[in-house]
């Protein structure tokens, strides 16, 4: 994919706030249909790349790209119009209803009088709110409002969706809708970043991540280049029946924490394989679960090892 595809583009990015650093030689590009993961402790920086792309803020050194533009200069509307924006603890006003809100915002996003009812009932309708449309938001429960500011994200068919912790205060059920419809928007060609310290279940939806922390980049790529970086290992769970100690090979024997008939060893991501094929052809096995280094084992991994360089140093 060329530079000019591109939809956003940050090279060599430092942003100081009174002459403290909050990010430093922050380098990323995103590509349309790219569902990207932005993680990192609290005051890590997520908020000011955000900040950065939506053209709220300038960088203190280095170049912010979105659209080909530089956001902080572009034509606001032109580029409001391709951007969706949902804050963390989004609120509204109370006193108006779902429906009204929506409307609201999309007129000041620039949608026609004539299209805004049919458009904003379809958005509610696909957040599950259709039915709660004409209550007002102070009958809200959280989810149901968080709800309602992934649709006010969604006005307007944005091709740049930047979510700031879209899922908080979502149920299980209401979370997984969430994530089909980032993927039907991912297959319609936008752009979407996740901001979340909701690390579980996150890595089957995002096609990359970048890990920051204290506004340096501990760690980027797709979930299987974070694992290669990482090399932490596959942790295998075996159940079986007496003697499957003994009938393990000698160098699985040496990587298992054993009681004998429930065995747990950490076996190198290369070797896993092989492992498996050696595992499943012994007479006394009968069940083997393989855990792969989650988002969370890889994301604790890469903090926790940017606090021991500092600890050295
Ligand atoms: N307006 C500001 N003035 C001074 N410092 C700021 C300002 N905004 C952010 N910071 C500092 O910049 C750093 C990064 O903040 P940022 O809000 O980007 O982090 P974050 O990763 O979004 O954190 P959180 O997960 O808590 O929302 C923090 O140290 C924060 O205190």
């Amino acid at each position: 994919m060329s530079h000019a595809d591109n939809i956003v583009e940050l090279q060599q990015v430092e942003k100081k706030y009174q002459g403290i650093k909050a990010l430093q030689s922050l380098d990323l590009t995103l590509q349309p249909g790219e569902i990207f993961g932005l993680f990192g402790h609290n005051g890590a920086g997520k908020t000011t790349i955000i900040k950065l792309i939506l053209g709220l803020i300038e960088a203190t050194s280095g170049r912010v790209s979105v659209f080909g533009k530089d956001p902080t200069q572009a034509g606001t509307r032109e580029l409001r119009g391709k951007l969706g924006f949902l804050q963390e603890n989004v609120s509204f006003y109370d006193q108006l209803t779902g429906l009204e809100v929506l409307e609201y915002f999309a007129r000041l996003k620039g949608v026609t009088r004539k299209r805004c009812r049919k458009d904003c009932l379809e958005l509610l309708e696909q957040v599950g709110l259709n039915e709660a449309c004409d209550r007002r938001i102070k009958t809200y429960s959280k989810g149901m409002r968080q709800r309602l500011g992934l649709a006010q994200a969604l006005l307007g068919s944005p091709r740049l969706l930047l979510l700031d912790e879209p899922t908080v205060g979502l149920d299980p059920i209401a979370t997984q809708d969430f994530y089909h419809t980032i993927d039907h928007l991912k297959h319609q060609g936008c752009t979407v970043v996740l901001c979340s310290h909701v690390l579980p279940g996150v890595e089957k939806y995002i096609d990359r991540a970048l890990i920051l922390g204290r506004g340096t980049v501990l760690a980027s790529g797709s979930i299987e280049q974070l694992r290669a970086q990482a090399d932490l290992p596959a942790v295998f769970q075996l159940k079986g029946r007496p003697g499957l100690t003994e009938e393990l090979p000698e160098d699985m024997r040496l990587l298992a924490i054993s009681n004998n008939t429930d065995i747990k060893m950490a076996v190198p991501m290369y070797k896993r394989m092989q492992a498996l094929r050696t595992l499943t052809g012994l007479s006394s096995i009968d069940n083997i679960d393989i855990h792969l280094p989650s988002l969370e084992d890889l994301y604790t991994h890469f903090i926790q090892n940017r606090c021991d360089q500092e600890a050295v140093l």
